[in-house]
């Protein structure tokens, strides 16, 4: 990484200890108590940044652990312009403010760091782990000590191409997962929406699957969600937790958004969680908002209207056995009759 872009990210944390607003009362007290910084080394480079563990400890204290069998997940649905360095600091901001609300896990929207669309992707590209983006988020979720699943990022890939990639990032800053969008966004409905993602970008071929101390979590990306196949995978594999930034739109959001969670929620028997950018009506494409946790009875826990913000969602893991304990379907399965196998190791 070349040293501009450690500045830049020296920038956005340095932002992050400063800016208060927005935060409870609490936290902004712990914030006040703060001084002085420390030296954070990550791939042999090293920089400065304001102390943040306090912080981290106050709200550790109020959130959910692996004794009660649950955490608490905070959904950044953000604003996103054509100005990268701009979203990259609404989103620190924003996940400043996840952290504040007890979230334990953070997700992103899909192109949280760059406008959605084919004519952008190249522009914005980087090298996934490596660019800016991926060393900031992997900063933050060292300094919060919270898991990060950062949406998606254009990524440059070393073979030339370019794919919408998601990171997955652990409470040491450690890199869990990469997941680059599998299937393709590439729909034609007349009159209201033609979209071929396919002529920028290359399909992944993997699955994700990354671990927490709490559970097992399957990603995907936003159109990853219309294939049921995956989160039946996902759930065969120990998933109990979905998440797909995704970036609906207004012809398909109203349509399809909540009833894909609702389904892959209710099939499965898992939570889902959803993550958009926040409508705006000036974009070149218009998402759709309405970042949403749906719960393993196919019940809507949470769910944003079209401006940013941030969402939470407590993931009751023993609610969860509940409902399969209830329903039993997943040991009622007539695998003599049916079976679905992945052709690949997650
Ligand atoms: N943007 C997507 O990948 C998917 C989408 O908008 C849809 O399926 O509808």
């Amino acid at each position: 990484m070349q040293f501009n872009q450690w500045r830049h990210v020296s920038n956005f944390l340095s932002l992050a200890g400063l800016r208060t607003e927005r935060l409870s009362s609490l936290v902004t007290r712990k914030l006040h108590g703060l001084s002085g910084t420390r030296v954070v080394t990550i791939n042999n480079l090293s920089f400065n940044y304001p102390k943040l563990e306090v912080l981290s400890r106050s709200i550790m204290a109020t959130a959910g652990d692996s004794e009660t069998k649950g955490f608490r997940i905070g959904l950044v649905q953000m604003d996103v312009t054509e100005y990268k360095n701009y979203n990259l600091s609404v989103a620190t901001s924003l996940i400043k403010e996840a952290v504040a609300g007890g979230a334990k896990v953070v997700a992103l929207p899909e192109c949280f760091n760059s406008p959605y669309g084919i004519q952008h992707f190249k522009e914005f590209a980087e090298k996934v782990p490596g660019g800016v983006s991926s060393m900031l988020m992997s900063a933050l979720a060292a300094d919060f000590k919270v898991y990060i699943i950062a949406g998606s990022v254009p990524e440059l890939g070393d073979d030339g191409k370019l794919y919408n990639t998601c990171l997955i990032f652990g409470p040491k800053g450690e890199l869990l997962g990469k997941h680059r969008k599998i299937h393709l966004f590439d729909i034609d409905v007349p009159g209201k929406i033609r979209f071929q993602e396919s002529e920028v970008l290359t399909g992944g071929n993997s699955l994700t699957i990354v671990e927490t101390e709490w559970c097992k979590i399957g990603v995907g990306i936003c159109y990853d969600m219309r294939f049921p196949e995956l989160a039946q995978i996902y759930r065969q594999k120990g998933c109990d937790l979905l998440v797909y930034p995704g970036a609906f739109n207004m012809t398909t959001g109203p349509a399809h958004w909540k009833l894909l969670q609702q389904a892959r929620a209710l099939d499965n028997q898992v939570y889902v969680a959803t993550i958009s950018p926040a409508r705006n009506e000036k974009a070149g494409y218009v998402a759709w908002g309405h970042s949403m946790v749906v719960n393993p009875w196919g019940a809507v826990v949470v769910e944003a209207e079209e401006e940013q913000k941030v969402v939470f969602a407590d993931i009751d893991l023993a609610y969860m056995q509940q409902v399969r304990s209830q329903i039993p379907v997943s040991t009622q399965k007539r695998t003599d009759l049916y079976q679905l196998a992945s052709s690949k190791d997650a």
